[in-house]
């Protein structure tokens, strides 16, 4: 469903080195959303490409081409998960590949299977799980034409998303908390499959959280997406007569105070538990902390403003 001229030109395009998109695409303090929707896609095959990916796994250009056409296509757009919010996702995961030296850590195969999974985790994104299952398996089959693919490394990977994807759900996530607990306390150990199981998974909330890593005015642009998506689920409910919970019912959400407790019970733990395993994600659980300080500075300063109303999304500063 992707045209065939999109497919071409993106085929014989030269791909750019990361940096030349951006001096500081490797930086954990970089915002990927800085880089136009447009460019998006070279971003993709960028990243491919410098991960060494398009060698390791012998795809042909076209078939990349047409894989990132279908997985941009495949999201809905909606104002938080859309296509962008999936590039987000995959580009800190690119991020950690490099920083964090994670094929120290984790196999060829499993660090391929996290990127993709981070491209195509909300694709077709309403909570329809089952499309994304569809889904998933078409665009995958793109990426390997029929001739020439090793078909068991595509089988190994499909696995690997299954498991990568479903672990995007963050009750997935609340369920495993204490295994990577004590996976973090112990020390990772390459040799478990289920430390490596349980990494991937972490791995995986981290891209997806990953926007609250980034400088503030990143995080405050993506909480007025997500209260935005939230607020219109809310108005649906309440059209059919019910009541939606305070975080998706905009007269009565308090915005810097959900934020606060996301940060505190769910973001900040999940960085955190990185930073011990790999020291160069301290910076990252930092810079969520310097965020979570930001939303309590805006919360005193509307408690200050007697009666002040909570649903602004024009914060001071
Ligand atoms: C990893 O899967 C998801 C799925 C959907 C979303 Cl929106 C997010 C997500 N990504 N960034 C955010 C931010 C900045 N704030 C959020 C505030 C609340 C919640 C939420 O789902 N709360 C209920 C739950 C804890 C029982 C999610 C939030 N969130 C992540
Ligand atoms: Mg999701
Ligand atoms: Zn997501």
């Amino acid at each position: 469903k992707v045209s065939p001229d999109d497919v071409q030109s993106l085929s014989q395009c030269d791909i750019p080195h990361p940096r030349m998109l951006d001096a500081d695409f490797i930086q954990f303090s970089y915002a990927p959303r800085s880089l136009h929707e447009d460019k998006t896609l070279l971003g993709c095959l960028s990243m491919f490409e410098d991960l060494n990916f398009i060698s390791r796994w012998r795809i042909r250009r076209d078939s990349l081409a047409r894989f990132v056409l279908m997985v941009k296509k495949g999201y809905r757009n909606p104002p938080y998960h859309n296509w962008m919010h999936a590039y987000t996702v995959a580009q800190f995961c690119y991020q950690l590949i490099k920083n964090l030296k994670l094929e120290e850590s984790l196999d060829d195969i499993e660090l391929f299977a996290l990127f993709v999974s981070c491209l195509c985790h909300d694709i077709d994104h309403r909570g329809t799980n089952n499309s994304f299952q569809n889904a998933s398996k078409s665009v995958l089959a793109a990426l390997y034409s029929s001739e020439g693919s090793v078909l068991e490394d595509y089988q190994q990977v499909l696995d690997l998303m299954r498991d990568i994807v479903l672990a995007t759900d963050l009750a997935h996530h609340f369920k495993i908390l204490k295994q990577l607990r004590e996976m973090a306390e112990r020390g990772y150990d390459k040799s478990s499959l289920k430390d490596r199981k349980n990494l991937l998974c972490l791995l995986m909330t981290s891209c997806d959280l990953s926007d609250q890593t980034r400088p503030w005015d990143n995080t405050k642009k993506v909480a007025a997406l997500i209260y935005k998506e939230f607020f219109s689920q809310g108005d649906m409910e309440k059209s059919k007569g019910l009541q939606p919970i305070d975080m998706m019912d905009r007269e009565r959400a308090q915005i810097p105070a959900l934020q606060i407790g996301f940060l505190d019970h769910v973001a900040l733990p999940v960085y955190k538990l990185l930073g011990m395993m790999f020291e160069p994600a301290h910076e990252v659980a930092d810079r969520v902390n310097d965020n979570k300080n930001h939303w309590e500075k805006i919360s005193n300063l509307i408690k200050l403003k007697r009666g002040g109303s909570q649903v602004r999304m024009t914060f001071e500063e």
